[in-house]
């Protein structure tokens, strides 16, 4: 990449020694031109060292809270759920359902619950924000696809009128900060300052914890930066919890969540119109399991086969092939080979998602793979989409209940076939396109109510 040397890294067993084993010594991240100067050393996913450990520990303890906290994911999720629904089925009701562009509104959806998780408040699918919100997001991720070609060849940017989009990115990236995450934390900010200010008011507030629970600030994921930062700040602990690291830590989940989740869904309906005896299983199961459709614990928590299909189309779409790279600030080896400090390590999850250890025909889509023999959960340890050791993916317990929560949500409500034009059934393509992250080209899907 650019000056620097590049290995990558093929296999379960070298993969999981990379990143498990040794995990702590390649935690690291390159340094890139495109990294460094759109991350500008502040956030969470291009930095490395005490910048990355601290905020990685926040996120990771943030998060698991607000996956705990009460149903607030489900409800964030059914709330999403029933305007997607009154979409699709204002489309059917006008007779536009047998050929529906799924993507925009599933986009949508999913921004929703990322801005909810973020913010601490809910958006509804039409309203112009959130459809200018999740605009954005996409240009600057359709931009960014080009723009890593400054990595390569960092001089491109210098080149007039723009070649690969490097100054349009970089625009656009403090354009959505400007736009969308400032007046948000702001408005949270004051949330925060009238808490304090009555919990000074208020002598019996100052001895109960008030911070920690319940209050509308913490559930959320600025709010709990806001309030940790706050709390630090006040006791006097060294802390690179700041203003300057949070609106690019914000804008990371909000884009790492948009990225990942969003393809996942759209190549989840593409492979139940291929697989309708998938389709057609992990509805009876969902009807069996969950009364009323709703999205409760106990209930999502029998619906091994649907799981078992999530993973399946994670592990054969493979919609992270290649994670951002890690490296080391050491000379080293790997296997056997000597490995130059601040090489950049890229790790190959087709030779995991389609390798030796996935079994039978690795190219047969079989959620059965993920099941035992008697139909339980199955998670086989090659099977990494959201990578494995230090720099793992802090939104996993998240991303899971979303997919199955939405999955679950999408079959129960509506039928997915491939639509007929001039009399012949058109299947959408398998083939992805690559970004950061790999999606399906555009389609259209025969939407109908069951
Ligand atoms: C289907 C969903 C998702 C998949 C497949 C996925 C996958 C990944 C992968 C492969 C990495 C790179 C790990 C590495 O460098 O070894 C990553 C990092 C990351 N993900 Fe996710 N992710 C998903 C959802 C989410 C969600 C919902 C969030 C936020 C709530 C999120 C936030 C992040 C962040 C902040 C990082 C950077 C971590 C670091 O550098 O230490 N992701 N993800």
């Amino acid at each position: 990449m650019g000056t620097m040397p590049v290995v990558f890294i093929n296999g379960y067993d070298v993969v999981h020694e990379v990143l498990h084993v040794r995990g702590a010594e390649f935690a690291q991240r390159p340094q890139t031109f495109i990294a460094d100067r759109l991350a500008d050393h502040k956030g969470l996913l291009n930095t490395s060292g005490h910048v990355w450990t601290e905020q990685k520990q926040n996120i990771v303890k943030t998060l698991r809270k607000l996956t705990a906290a009460g149903g607030l994911l489900e409800r964030y999720m059914e709330t999403a759920l029933n305007n997607l629904a009154d979409n699709f089925n204002c489309l059917i009701q006008k007779g536009e359902g047998g050929q529906v562009d799924v993507a925009p509104v599933l986009k949508r959806s999913v921004c929703s619950i990322s801005f909810a998780m973020a913010y601490g408040r809910q958006l509804d699918l039409n309203s112009d924000l959130l459809l200018s919100y999740t605009e954005m997001i996409e240009q600057f991720l359709g931009c960014l696809n080009m723009a890593v070609m400054t990595t390569f060849i960092p001089y491109i940017h210098l080149l007039p009128k723009d070649p690969v989009g490097y100054r349009k990115c970089k625009k656009l990236s403090l354009t959505i900060e400007r736009d969308f995450v400032t007046p948000e934390l702001e408005r949270l900010a004051k949330v925060q300052s009238n808490k304090m200010y009555a919990k000074d008011q208020t002598p019996q507030a100052s001895n109960n914890n008030s911070s920690s629970n319940g209050s509308p600030s913490t559930l959320c994921f600025a709010g709990a930066y806001i309030e940790e930062m706050n709390d630090k700040r006040r006791k006097d602990i060294s802390t690179i919890l700041s203003d300057e690291h949070l609106p690019k830590t914000i804008s990371e989940i909000m884009l790492g969540s948009f990225d990942t989740i969003t393809p996942t869904l759209e190549w989840f309906l593409i492979y139940m119109t291929h697989h309708q005896d998938v389709q057609k299983r992990c509805r009876q199961e969902i009807h069996k399991f969950l009364a009323n459709d709703s999205l409760d614990a106990s209930g999502i928590s029998q619906l091994a086969y649907t799981r078992a299909t999530i993973m399946e189309v994670q592990r054969h779409a493979n919609i992270v092939p290649m994670p951002p790279c890690h490296t080391s600030d050491k000379d080293t080896h790997i296997n056997g080979y000597f490995i130059p400090k601040n090489t950049a390590i890229m790790t190959n999850m087709d030779s995991l998602m389609m390798g030796p250890e996935v079994g039978d025909d690795p190219t047969e889509f079989r959620p059965e793979r993920f099941l035992t023999e008697d139909g339980r959960p199955f998670y086989p340890k090659w099977f990494l989409p959201y990578s494995t050791g230090k720099r793992m993916c802090p939104g996993v317990s998240i991303a899971k209940k979303e997919l199955l929560g939405l999955a679950v949500g999408l079959l129960s409500k509506f039928h997915f076939s491939a639509p007929v034009v001039e009399g012949k059934e058109v299947l959408p393509s398998l083939v992805g396109v690559m970004g950061l992250t790999k999606a399906p080209l555009p389609f259209k899907l025969c939407v109908q109510s069951v």
